[in-house]
């Protein structure tokens, strides 16, 4: 009987870890949708505008959920201390603040009521799906994969500029007011991707580790697809 087992993979250097890593975002990351480049060059109905904002929203309150899930995962109060202070950002102190609240404002300046967007009746079937499967991802998997799913966010903050560019342009009917949610995540997003890309490079020394890392962002970069897959094609289905 052969007992030899196959030597392991040598893990990737901190480089080329990063570089991989980087290199799913560059290939797969939501600002190439169709429905992405149809907002940013200004070609979508109001009603395909609100109807992405009423489902965005739904990704959105679930952030600060899955927020929790890996704060509970974490074993030192240094690191908990950092997760915790994205629940805040999203949550905010206290009543009227965070940034959910500024998502609530955002669909205020496009006409939405906020208790439409918090009752979330009209959230579409792949949308609840896609944010339940980050959710779930981020319940069951190891902190290290749960972290290394936020790093989407690493391409995010281009993305909010550009967001922010193309609404001021384009859909003027939106009060410049509501883009508050956009404009604070821009800082906000480099700060946690940047905590979060040297967790994943700390924790992830073997090249297993390392290549569910990777896998755990193209399941990310999959879920935000999706989202953006099930919002284009119920306007689409409107227009038939
Ligand atoms: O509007 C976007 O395109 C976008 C993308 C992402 C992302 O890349 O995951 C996030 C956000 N926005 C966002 O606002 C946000 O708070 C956020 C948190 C996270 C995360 O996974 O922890 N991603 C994102």
């Amino acid at each position: 009987m052969n007992t030899r087992t196959a030597p392991l993979p040598e893990p990737w250097s901190p480089a080329e870890f990063e570089a991989r890593l980087r290199a799913v975002g560059e290939e797969q990351y939501h600002d190439r949708h169709p429905f992405n480049i149809r907002m940013h060059s200004g070609d979508l109905s109001p009603d395909e505008l609100r109807r992405w904002i009423v489902n965005r929203f739904h990704y959105q309150r679930h952030i600060p959920v899955k927020d929790a899930l890996i704060t509970a995962k974490l074993d030192s109060p240094e690191l908990r201390r950092m997760w915790l202070r994205r629940i805040q950002d999203h949550d905010g102190p206290r009543d009227g603040e965070g940034g959910i609240e500024r998502w609530l404002r955002l669909g205020e300046a496009a006409s939405l009521e906020r208790e439409m967007l918090l009752r979330a009746d009209s959230v579409l079937p792949g949308v609840r799906l896609a944010v339940d499967g980050y959710v779930n991802f981020c319940r069951l998997r190891s902190p290290l994969e749960a972290v290394a799913a936020s790093l989407t966010e690493l391409s995010a903050p281009d993305l909010m500029r550009t967001r922010v560019d193309a609404f001021e342009r384009h859909y003027p009917w939106i009060d410049a007011d509501g883009l508050a949610y956009f404009r604070t995540r821009v800082s906000q997003g480099r700060r946690d991707s940047r905590e979060a890309l040297d967790l994943v490079l700390t924790w992830a020394r073997s090249r297993d580790g390392q290549e569910r890392a990777v896998a755990a962002l193209r399941f990310k970069c999959d879920v935000l697809w999706s989202l953006l897959d099930a919002v284009d094609r119920a306007g689409r289905r409107e227009q038939e």
